[in-house]
C-alpha cells in the first residue's frame, strides 16, 4: 500500500492504493513505517510523500467509516506524526488531494503541486467534517475566511487557486497534453530538488499547527451561517464544520482539535452522514449490473440526434462538449435554425459567465453539423431520437432510422413513458434499440435512465452506459415498464398529493410539507414549472381523463388538474396554474380561483373536507412513493435499491441528506411503513397504489432491512 525508496539521500514514501490512493489502514501503517525508517536512517536528510499512479490520496477510505477501521491508527495521529518529524517533509500533489489527502498535505512542512491538480475538503458532502485536523490547520495556514469557505462548501479548487490562497509553496507546470507518468516524474523531481534545498532549514514556522490564527468578527460567522442555511438547506455538516473552524480562532491548537473531534464524533454517527455516504457509493454502483459486462461496450465516436427542439438540442450539447461530433436533424429549416441558435446561445452564455473560453466554445460548436437529411446519419454509431412523445411518431422515426443507419448503429429513443419493445418492434434490430431517458434540461440534469427492452443486447446496454458516463451523466439501467422507475414512482406520489386536495388540503399545504421534508419544491410547484399540460397528456394517453373509459373501481384524483388545463392554467409559462405568478416570476402565490375550484370539486365528488395534518401529508405522499419503489424492485424493473435512490435524488430533488426513498424507508423502519400503508389502504380501498408490495410485506414481517437483504441477494446471485 506504500513503497519506500531513497533518491539522492531523500526518502520517498509513495502511497499505492489505486484507484484513488484512499488512506486506508494499510496506507496509514505504511506511512508510519516509512517515517520511522527515514527518521532512523542517518543518511536520509529529508522526506517526500507522493501518491503513486494518477493521484495524491483523494481522502480517507470512506468504506472504513461504517466498519470502524477508521479508528485504528486514526488519521489525525498519523498527521501529527508527520508534522512532528524532525526531518523536513515535502508533499508532492498531483490529481486530487481531497479530504484526508489534503489534511496529510497540511501536516507536511512543504507542499508543491502539479498545475493540473485540484485540492479540496469535500467531507461535508459525506455528512462529516475534515476531522483529521483540517478545520484547525487550514485556518492557521490561509486565514479563517478562506478556510471556512472551502471547508463549509466542500468545493475543490484548482492548484493555481490553492497557490494564490497560500496553501501551496510552489507549482510544477504541467501542460494538458502531458501524460500522467510525465506529470509524476516532473513532480517527484521538483519535490526532491525542494527537499534537498531545505534539508538543513529550520522547521520553525513550517509546522502549521504552530501558526497563529487571526480572529474574525462574529458578523462573518453569522453571514456565512446564513449563506449555508440557504445553499445547503437541511444539511447539518456545513454548519457544524463552521463551528469547528470558529474553534480554531478561539482556542490553542490542541483544544481546537478536541472540539473538532467532538463534533466529528457526533456527525460520524448521524443519519445524514449514513445517507450521504450511501449516496456516494450508490452513485458509483450504478454501472455495476449483475449479468452485464461493461467491457463489452463498443466505442461511440459519431452521434446523431433527431429533433432540434429543447430536448434534442440539449442532448446534442452533451456530446459536442466532449468533442463527439453530432449530426442534428430536424424536418424543418426553421426548427433546425432555432435549435442551433439555442446551442450557440448556451455556449455564448458559458463564455460570458467565464465557465469556458471562446476557443473551447468554438471548438465544441465545430462538432455540430445541422442537417435536414436523415441520409446524413448513415455512418453514425448511435442515434437518439427526441421527437414528440407519441408511440406512432417514434415508431415511424425508428423504422426510418433502421433503413438508413449502418447495421451496427445503436438506436436510442428518448421517451419518459413509452414501451421500448413496441418502439423496437418497428425495426429489424431490436437488440440494438434502447431507451435513453434524459431529464430536462438535458444539458444540465445529470441523471439518465437507460431503458432495456426485452431484446436489448448486453453490448447495446454496455455501450450506452459507457457513453452516458463519457458525457458526464449518471446513468441508471432500468426495466421497461410504464414511466420506467422515476415517473412510475412519481404517479402514486403525485396521486396522493391530488387526493389530499380532494379531502381537505390546498396545494400550498402539500407543497410546504414536501419543502420542509427537504425537496427543493413541492409537487404542485413542480407541476406548474414543468407545465400542467404534460400531466394531462400522460393521463390522456392512459385513457383516464374520459370518465366513461375509467376503471370504476379506481379512485380518480385529477379532476381539478384536468380543469386547470381547460382553464389554460398551464403553470409558470401561462402565469397561472396551481398558483398565480407575476409576469416573469417563478414564485407562485396561492390563488383564490384555484382554491374555490378545489372546494367545489371536493363537494361534487362527495368528500367532506377536513383538516389534514402535516404528518399525514408527508406519510401519504412518501409511503406511496416508497411502496412503488418496492414494487419496481420485486418486478426486477430496478436492479438495486441504490439505483432508485440515485434516480430520485438526481431526477426529482429528493433530499440527499435523507439518502433517497429506499434508504429513507430503511431508516424509518419497514414495519412502520407497511403498517401505515395497510391503514391508508383500508381508509381508501379504491386506490390500488395502497396495495402493499410483496417484498415490503416480506421484509416488514421478518424485521429485515432492504439494503442488507438486497446486498445478500446480489452476492448470492453473483456466486451462482
Ligand atoms: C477518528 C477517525 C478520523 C477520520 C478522519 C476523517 C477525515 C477525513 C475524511 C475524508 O477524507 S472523507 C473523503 C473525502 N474525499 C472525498 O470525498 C473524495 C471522494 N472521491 C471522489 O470525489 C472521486 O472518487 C475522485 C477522487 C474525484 C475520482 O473520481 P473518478 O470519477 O475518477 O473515480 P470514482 O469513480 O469516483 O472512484 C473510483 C473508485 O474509487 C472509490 N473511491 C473514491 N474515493 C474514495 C474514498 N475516499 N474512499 C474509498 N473509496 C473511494 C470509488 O468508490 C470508486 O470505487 P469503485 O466504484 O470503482 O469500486
Amino acid at each position: 500500500m506504500t513503497s519506500y525508496k531513497t533518491i539522492k539521500d531523500v526518502a520517498v514514501i509513495t502511497i499505492e492504493n489505486p484507484p484513488v490512493n484512499a488512506l486506508s489502514l494499510a496506507v496509514r501503517e505504511g506511512i508510519l513505517d516509512g517515517l520511522s525508517r527515514a527518521s532512523k536512517d542517518d543518511t536520509v536528510c529529508a522526506i517526500v510523500i507522493i501518491g503513486g499512479g494518477r493521484t495524491f490520496p483523494a481522502g480517507a477510505d470512506i468504506s472504513e467509516f461504517a466498519n470502524g477501521k477508521a479508528f485504528t491508527k486514526p488519521l489525525p495521529q498519523i498527521i501529527e506524526k508527520i508534522e512532528s518529524t524532525q526531518k523536513p517533509i515535502v508533499c508532492a500533489i498531483h490529481g486530487t488531494a481531497f479530504g484526508g489527502g489534503l489534511e496529510v498535505a497540511l501536516g507536511c512542512h512543504y507542499r508543491i503541486a502539479s498545475t493540473r491538480s485540484k485540492v479540496g475538503l469535500p467531507e461535508v458532502n459525506l455528512g462529516i467534517l475534515p476531522g483529521a485536523g483540517g478545520t484547525q490547520r487550514l485556518p492557521r495556514l490561509i486565514g479563517v475566511w478562506l478556510a471556512a469557505e472551502m471547508i463549509c462548501s466542500g468545493k475543490p479548487i484548482e492548484a493555481v487557486d490553492a497557490d494564490a490562497k497560500g496553501i501551496l509553496d510552489d507549482l510544477v507546470e504541467i501542460s494538458s497534453l502531458e501524460s500522467v507518468q510525465t506529470e509524476y516524474d516532473k513532480l517527484l523531481d521538483a519535490a526532491i530538488t525542494l527537499a534537498l534545498r531545505v534539508k538543513n532549514h529550520s522547521l520553525e514556522g513550517k509546522r502549521v499547527s504552530q501558526l497563529k490564527v487571526e480572529p474574525v468578527s462574529d458578523f462573518f460567522y453569522e453571514q456565512l451561517a446564513l449563506q449555508i442555511s440557504k445553499n445547503a438547506r437541511g444539511m447539518n455538516a456545513p454548519l457544524q464544520a463552521l463551528k469547528a473552524v470558529k474553534a480554531s480562532a478561539m482556542f490553542p491548537f490542541k483544544e481546537g482539535m478536541q472540539r473538532e473531534q467532538q463534533i466529528l464524533g457526533r456527525l460520524f454517527v448521524s443519519s445524514q452522514a449514513k445517507a450521504l455516504q450511501h449516496i456516494f457509493f450508490a452513485e458509483r454502483q450504478t454501472m455495476k449490473i449483475p449479468g452485464i459486462d461493461m467491457k463489452k461496450g463498443v466505442p461511440i465516436k459519431f452521434v446523431g440526434v433527431i429533433g432540434a427542439g429543447m430536448m434534442g438540442s440539449g442532448i446534442a450539447i452533451n456530446f459536442i462538449k466532449k468533442g463527439i461530433p453530432v449530426v442534428l436533424i430536424d424536418a424543418e429549416q426553421e426548427f433546425l435554425d432555432r435549435g442551433v441558435k439555442a446551442i450557440e446561445d448556451y455556449f455564448k452564455g458559458r463564455v460570458k459567465k467565464g465557465k469556458t473560453t471562446r476557443f473551447l466554445a468554438d471548438r465544441s460548436l465545430g462538432y455540430l453539423r445541422p442537417s435536414l437529411h436523415y441520409e446524413d446519419l448513415s455512418n453514425v454509431d448511435l442515434v437518439i431520437e427526441a421527437v414528440f412523445e407519441n408511440l406512432d411518431v417514434k415508431k415511424s422515426v425508428l423504422k426510418h432510422l433502421d433503413e438508413i443507419c449502418k447495421p451496427q448503429t445503436i438506436l436510442c429513443t428518448n421517451t419518459s413513458t413509452l414501451d421500448i419493445d413496441q418502439i423496437a418492434s418497428a425495426t429489424n434490430r431490436p437488440d440494438r434499440v434502447i431507451g435513453t431517458h434524459f431529464f430536462s434540461p438535458a444539458n444540465v440534469m445529470r441523471l439518465m435512465e437507460n431503458v432495456a427492452g426485452s431484446k436489448t443486447s448486453e453490448r447495446t446496454i454496455a455501450s450506452v452506459m459507457q457513453i452516458s458516463k463519457t458525457i458526464s451523466k449518471i446513468p441508471v439501467l432500468v426495466g421497461n415498464c410504464f414511466g420506467f422507475i422515476g415517473n412510475r414512482m412519481l404517479f402514486p406520489y403525485n396521486n396522493q398529493a391530488n387526493a389530499l386536495l380532494q379531502e381537505g388540503a390546498f396545494p400550498h399545504d402539500v407543497d410546504k410539507v414536501l419543502y420542509d421534508f427537504g425537496f427543493p419544491m413541492g409537487l404542485f410547484q413542480m407541476s406548474d414549472l414543468a407545465g400542467n399540460d404534460i400531466g394531462l397528456h400522460i393521463r390522456k394517453a392512459q385513457g383516464i381523463v374520459d370518465p366513461s373509459q375509467r376503471d370504476p373501481n379506481e379512485r380518480y384524483v385529477s379532476t381539478t388538474a384536468d380543469k386547470l388545463c381547460e382553464m389554460k392554467r398551464f403553470g409558470v409559462k401561462s402565469s397561472k396554474g396551481w398558483y398565480s405568478y407575476a409576469k416573469g416570476s417563478r414564485k407562485g402565490r396561492p390563488d383564490k380561483e384555484v382554491m374555490d375550484l378545489i372546494v367545489e370539486n371536493s363537494k361534487a365528488e362527495g368528500f367532506v373536507r377536513r383538516n389534514i395534518s402535516a404528518k399525514e401529508i408527508e406519510e401519504r405522499c412518501l409511503y406511496a412513493l416508497i411502496n412503488e419503489g418496492f414494487k419496481c424492485l420485486e418486478e426486477g424493473m430496478a436492479y438495486k435499491p441504490g439505483d432508485i435512490d440515485i434516480i430520485w435524488i438526481y431526477g426529482y430533488g429528493f433530499p440527499p441528506q435523507k439518502g433517497g426513498p429506499m434508504h429513507y424507508a430503511d431508516a424509518v423502519g419497514l414495519k412502520k411503513i407497511y403498517d401505515s400503508i395497510l391503514q391508508y389502504g383500508k381508509a381508501d380501498p379504491k386506490t390500488s397504489a395502497w396495495k402493499p408490495s410483496k417484498l415490503l410485506e416480506q421484509l416488514a414481517s421478518s424485521g429485515k432491512k432492504l439494503a442488507k437483504y438486497w446486498t445478500k441477494k446480489l452476492k448470492a446471485q453473483s456466486n451462482l
